[in-house]
C-alpha cells in the first residue's frame, strides 16, 4: 500500500530531480522527435518521387535549425557547417526553407544554368516597407516590370556618356573630402575615414539623381538627416526577424521591426515628395544632356501607355540608389583603406603607380584610374576577403527545381555564401591572406563569369551599377591615398574585423591621422 501511495504523489519535481526517469523521459522526447523528424524529412523528399533535399543538419520540429544558428556569424557557421554537409546544404529556418550555395560548381547551377528560376530575390517583411511592397528593382520579381525598371537605370544613369558627364560631380564631392582633411591635419586631428567617405559618396549619388534643384545649405542640412535614416534603415534589415521564419506570425510583428521601419521610410518618403514636386515643375525646361535622373524618369514614365509608371515606382528607384548604392560602395572603400594603410609594402606599390602616372605636384582625376592596375587589384583582393554582400541579395526560386541531383522546393531562400566561396582553399592559394598581386595577370573581374568571384553576383540580378561602384571606390581610395599618409591614433593600431550583416561593415570604425604628402598646397583647395 506505502509504496502504490507513494508512487501516486509523486511530483513533477521529483521527477526532475530522480536522474533515472528523468532521462528515460528526455530519451524518450529525443527518440519522438527524431522519428517525427525522420518522417517529416522522409515525407518532403519524397514528395512526388523527386529526388530528395540536399544534406543539412537535423531540423528539430518547428523550429528546425534555429536554435542553432547564431544571425552574428552565419557566413562562418554556414562555411563549417559546409564542409560536413557539402556546398549544396539545406537548413530549416523556422517554417522557411534555406539553401545554402558554397561552391563555384554549386553558384554556376543556381546563377547560370537555373538562372530564371533563381532569378527572384527574396522579400522579407521589412523589404516591403522600404520598397514600396517590392516594386523597385532590388525586390520586383523578375519579368516585366523588373526589366523595364533596370533597363531604365542602364540606359540613363549607368551609361559611360553619363558616367562621364558626371564626373565634374564626383570631382567636386572627392576634392571638397580632400579640403576637409587636410584642415583636420593642421592640428593632427584624427578622421573618422567611414564618416567622410560617406558624406561623399552620398552626395555623388543623390546629386546625380536629383541634384540639379537642391543646392547649398538645404542640401548640406538634407544630407545629415538622410545619413541617419540610411543608417536607421540598414540597421533594421540587419537584424533576424521572426515574422519572416515564421510568415504566420507575421501580422503581430513582435520585435516591431515593420513598425519602425515604416517611421523611417516615411521621412524619406515625405522627402522624396517634396524633391519630387520641386522636379514636376522642371520637366521638360531642360535640355535631355542637362536632366538629372529623376528629371529623366518623370519625362518617360508615361512612355509606355500600357503600363505607366506610378509615382510611386519613381520613388522606389529613388530609394533602391540610395539604401542600395551608398552602402555598398562605402564600405567597400572603408575596407580597402583599412587593409592598405595597415600594410606598408601594398601602400608603396600604390604609392610608386601613383606618383608615377600623377606625380606628386598633380592631384589623381579619374581618367588615370585605367592607369593604375595595382590599385585595381587592391580593390579587386579587398572585394574578395570581404565582399560587400556576403551572401548577395538572397535569391529565391519560382519554380521547384533540381540542382546537382537534389530538389530545391519552390520559395526556398537561396544564400550563395559568397564570402565562403572566395576563402575556398581549393580556389585560392592561401586564401585567408591580403595578396593584391594574384589579380595582376589574372582575368579575373567584376562580370561574375568565373564562379569563384562573385562580389557584384552573376547573371540576371547582378549588380547593375558595376561601373560607377567601380569608378566611385577607385577614385575615393586614390584620392585619399595619394594625398595624405595615415597615421594610426596614439596608442591605437589598424583593424580590420569584419561585423556581418547584410551589408558587411567594419567592426570599429577606421579612424586615422591625415598628414598631407603633396608638394604644393594649393592642391589642397577646392
Ligand atoms: C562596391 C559597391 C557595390 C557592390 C559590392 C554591389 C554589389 C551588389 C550585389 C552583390 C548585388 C546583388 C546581386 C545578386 O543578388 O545576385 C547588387 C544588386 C544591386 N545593386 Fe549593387 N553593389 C555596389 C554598388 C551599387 C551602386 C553604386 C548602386 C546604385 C547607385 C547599386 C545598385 C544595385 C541595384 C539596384 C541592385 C539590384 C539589381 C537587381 O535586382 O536586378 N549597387 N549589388
Amino acid at each position: 500500500m506505502g509504496t502504490t501511495s507513494s508512487k501516486s504523489n509523486i511530483t513533477l519535481s521529483q521527477i526532475l530531480n530522480t536522474e533515472v526517469p528523468y532521462s528515460y523521459v528526455m530519451l524518450a522526447v529525443a527518440a519522438l522527435l527524431a522519428v517525427v523528424c525522420y518522417l517529416w524529412n522522409k515525407g518532403m523528399s519524397k514528395s512526388k518521387n523527386r529526388p530528395p533535399l540536399p544534406p543539412g543538419p537535423w531540423p528539430l520540429p518547428i523550429v528546425g535549425n534555429l536554435p542553432f544558428i547564431n544571425s552574428d556569424v552565419l557566413h562562418t557557421q554556414f562555411q563549417a557547417l559546409t564542409l560536413k554537409h557539402g556546398p549544396l546544404m539545406k537548413l530549416h529556418l523556422g517554417s522557411k526553407l534555406a539553401i545554402v550555395v558554397s561552391s563555384p560548381d554549386m553558384a554556376r547551377e543556381v546563377l547560370k544554368t537555373h538562372d530564371i528560376t533563381f532569378a527572384n530575390h527574396d522579400l522579407p517583411e521589412v523589404g516591403k516597407i522600404n520598397t514600396y511592397g517590392g516594386e523597385d528593382i532590388l525586390r520586383s520579381p523578375y519579368g516585366t516590370h523588373w526589366r523595364r525598371l533596370r533597363k531604365l537605370c542602364a540606359m540613363k544613369l549607368f551609361t559611360t556618356p553619363t558616367m562621364e558627364a558626371s564626373y565634374s560631380i564626383r570631382r567636386e564631392e572627392t576634392r571638397q573630402t580632400v579640403v576637409y582633411m587636410s584642415q583636420m591635419a593642421c592640428d593632427g586631428s584624427p578622421v573618422n575615414l567611414g564618416e567622410q567617405i560617406f558624406l561623399s559618396i552620398f552626395n555623388v549619388v543623390t546629386r546625380m539623381m536629383w541634384g540639379a534643384t537642391i543646392e547649398g545649405d538645404e542640401r548640406a542640412s538634407l544630407g545629415n538627416e538622410l545619413k541617419a535614416l540610411i543608417s536607421d534603415i540598414s540597421d533594421i534589415e540587419g537584424i533576424q526577424n521572426y515574422s519572416d521564419l515564421f510568415p504566420l506570425l507575421s501580422r503581430f510583428d513582435f520585435q516591431g521591426l515593420v513598425k519602425q521601419m515604416k517611421v523611417h521610410v516615411k521621412k524619406l518618403d515625405l522627402f522624396f515628395e517634396r524633391v519630387m514636386e520641386s522636379h514636376v515643375k522642371m520637366v521638360g525646361k531642360m535640355s535631355e544632356e542637362e536632366e538629372d535622373f529623376l528629371q529623366y524618369l518623370l519625362r518617360v514614365k508615361d512612355d509606355d501607355k500600357k503600363a505607366p509608371l506610378s509615382m510611386t515606382h519613381v520613388k522606389s528607384l529613388l530609394m533602391d540608389m540610395v539604401l542600395g548604392g551608398v552602402d555598398t560602395s562605402v564600405n567597400a572603400s572603408e575596407f580597402a583603406m583599412a587593409e592598405v594603410v595597415r600594410r606598408p609594402e601594398v601602400l608603396n606599390k600604390i604609392r610608386q603607380e601613383l606618383d608615377q602616372v600623377v606625380g606628386r605636384e598633380n592631384i589623381v582625376e579619374e581618367s588615370h584610374l585605367p592607369k593604375f592596375p595595382y590599385l585595381q587589384a587592391v580593390m579587386k583582393e579587398t572585394l574578395r576577403l570581404h565582399p560587400t554582400l556576403p551572401f548577395l541579395v538572397p535569391h529565391r526560386n519560382s519554380e521547384t527545381a533540381v540542382v546537382a541531383g537534389y530538389t530545391v522546393p519552390k520559395d526556398s531562400k537561396i544564400f550563395v555564401n559568397v564570402w565562403a566561396i572566395q576563402r575556398d582553399p581549393k580556389q585560392w592559394d592561401e586564401p585567408n591572406e591580403f595578396k593584391p598581386e594574384r589579380f595582376l595577370d589574372s582575368s579575373l573581374d567584376f562580370n561574375g563569369a568565373d564562379f569563384k568571384y562573385l562580389p557584384f553576383g552573376s547573371g540576371r540580378r547582378s549588380c547593375v551599377a558595376v561601373n560607377m561602384a567601380e569608378r566611385l571606390v577607385l577614385f575615393n581610395i586614390a584620392s585619399l591615398l595619394h594625398s595624405f599618409d595615415w597615421e594610426a591614433p596614439k596608442g591605437q593600431k589598424f583593424e580590420v574585423e569584419e561585423k556581418f550583416g547584410l551589408v558587411f561593415k567594419l567592426k570599429s570604425p577606421l579612424v586615422a591621422i591625415p598628414v598631407p604628402r603633396l608638394s604644393d598646397p594649393k592642391l589642397y583647395t577646392a
